[in-house]
């Protein structure tokens, strides 16, 4: 089946079709996608920029409604959208149908952002003066997003950058376009006005860069080398530019900790959706004094993990995205290994068709080691021991990438010197370092982000320009 781009309102042929296939049977062509020129980029700037004040001046109610009704048709479609998200990603097919039904709660929850985005009036300090201070749309924001979360990502960037009255131009992750070209499927029929989404797919070396020249913002996730290039090109434009980055992200599991518990939260963050999550465990941190019993729970668990056809309902984990990820993730258990790690489970291809591995751990690594510096971005994880809780923290905060962290204990005063003394982003206590709600800020600090966070209360800062009015009452009327 041959999907175009979206570009005001039509859907527009590219300049070649490129083939999309299934992680776990690479023979399973799932569709022909439209591949869009740089100058249908820009063409598609220049339609969202038509249709920019017309969306922005759309009554509140209206933008409201629509949004609602994309997240009704997400819902509607949650079981075929995630099988489809599952054949073109790989996550499990409970994982892919969870990822749509909470691509639709996003929406459902911007779609109050339109009444909600008020200003404030305060008075002014000379008589007959007014405050008046409002927030107003940025106008056409560029949205460049990964595969890892090929609809949930689309989903939360496009909600709340139109509930606030911007129109979009979308580029999603050329791994996995058929979500997102879902997603411009529903929000037409949806009702949305021309030109207000536009859809363009395509490698991002090529297309990105005319989203960045056109766009008045850009919001990208994705990791930290193609950030740091989109940085440096919006830079002499002055644009607003939001990076959320890749992690590292480190588990502390201390003396007093239920030890079944800390283990089932050890492989839900490192191990499921394939290890490949932002915000996945791959630093485990361990007191020694728990150090053995901790591990011989965390093996037994790994090695438990039914690795398979993502589709069936028994399999925990799917394959890798593709083959040049399983490599990547592969050559990261080979070095590690030269490096001194010592592999306690797993790590190996699986001997059948499709990009999959068993998901890996290695006991006795240290932070020194690069398999615990760089980001691996697949099932692979490793132990580090601590001496203590000051020792763990230190450990923890030795990282460039400052995303996602959690602590596992029964002690409220260790929570808390964790969560105060992280320098992630998020702290988990007693929970995954993945896994995040829709309705709150999400973002990294560090390597891991820039430009500020996303989502719940957050996302308005970076998809409106805040204008402060000063009103002489005394010469009006
Ligand atoms: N912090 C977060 O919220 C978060 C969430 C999910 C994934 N990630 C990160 O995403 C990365 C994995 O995803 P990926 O491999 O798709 O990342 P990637 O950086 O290779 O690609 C991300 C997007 O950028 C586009 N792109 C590539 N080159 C570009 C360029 N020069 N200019 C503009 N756009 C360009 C790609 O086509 C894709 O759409 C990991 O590092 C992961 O941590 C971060
Ligand atoms: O990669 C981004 C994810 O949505 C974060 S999480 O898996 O929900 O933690």
């Amino acid at each position: 089946m041959e999907k175009l781009n979206w570009i005001g309102g039509r859907q527009v042929a590219g300049i070649r079709l490129t083939p999309n296939s299934n992680p776990a049977n690479p023979d399973d062509v799932i569709g022909h996608y439209a591949c869009a020129s740089p100058d249908q980029a820009a063409e598609a700037i220049a339609a969202a920029r038509a249709a920019a004040p017309a969306w922005a001046a759309t009554n509140p109610q209206t933008r409201s409604d629509i949004l609602r009704r994309t997240g009704d048709l997400l819902h509607a479609h949650a079981e075929e959208l995630g099988a489809l998200l599952t054949r073109e990603e790989g996550k499990t097919l409970r994982e892919g149908i969870g990822e749509v039904r909470r691509s639709a709660q996003i929406f459902h929850y911007a779609a109050g952002e339109p009444l909600r985005a008020g200003g404030e009036s305060l008075p002014g300090l000379r008589d007959g003066m007014t405050v008046v201070v409002s927030r107003e749309p940025v106008g056409v924001v560029g949205l460049i997003t990964p595969w890892n979360f090929p609809m949930a990502l689309p989903a939360w960037k496009t909600a709340y950058a139109m509930a606030y009255g911007n129109t979009v131009v979308l580029k999603p992750s050329d791994v996995t376009p058929a979500c997102a070209w879902e997603l411009a499927s529903l929000l037409h029929q949806a009702g949305l006005p021309a030109g207000v989404f536009n859809l363009v797919m395509g490698p991002g070396s090529r297309l990105g860069p005319a989203l960045v020249d056109g766009a008045d913002a850009i919001s990208f996730t994705g990791s930290p080398g193609v950030g740091q290039d989109i940085l440096a090109r919006s830079v002499p434009r002055r644009i607003k530019v939001q990076l959320e980055l890749g992690g590292k992200n480190p588990l502390v599991v201390l003396d007093d900790a239920d030890l079944d518990l800390a283990a089932d939260i050890a492989v839900q963050g490192a191990f499921h959706s394939t290890g490949q999550r932002c915000t996945a465990t791959s630093r485990i941190i361990v007191h020694r004094h728990v150090h053995d019993a901790f591990v011989e729970r965390l093996v037994a668990r790994t090695r438990g993990l039914r690795v398979g056809d993502p589709m069936a309902p028994e399999t925990d984990m799917g394959p890798v995205v593709n083959e040049g990820q399983l490599q990547k993730n592969l050559g990261y258990v080979a070095e590690a290994r030269t490096e001194g790690a010592e592999l306690a489970c797993g790590g190996k291809r699986l001997d059948r068709p499709g990009w999959f591995m068993e998901p890996a751990l290695f006991v006795g690594t240290n932070n020194a080691m690069r398999i615990n510096r760089d980001e691996v971005f697949g099932p692979v994880a490793c132990i580090i021991s601590a001496d203590d809780l000051d020792h763990a923290i230190a450990i923890a905060n030795d990282s460039e990438h400052a995303l996602s962290s959690g602590v596992v204990t029964r002690s409220l005063s260790a929570a808390e010197a964790f969560r105060r003394r992280s320098h992630a982003g998020l702290v988990m206590v007693n929970a995954p370092t993945a896994g995040i709600d829709y309705h709150v800020p999400f973002g990294g600090r560090g390597a891991s982000g820039y430009g500020g966070r996303e989502q719940g209360s957050a996302a308005i800062e970076f998809f409106t320009e805040g204008k402060t009015a000063y009103v002489n009452h005394g010469v009006i009327g």
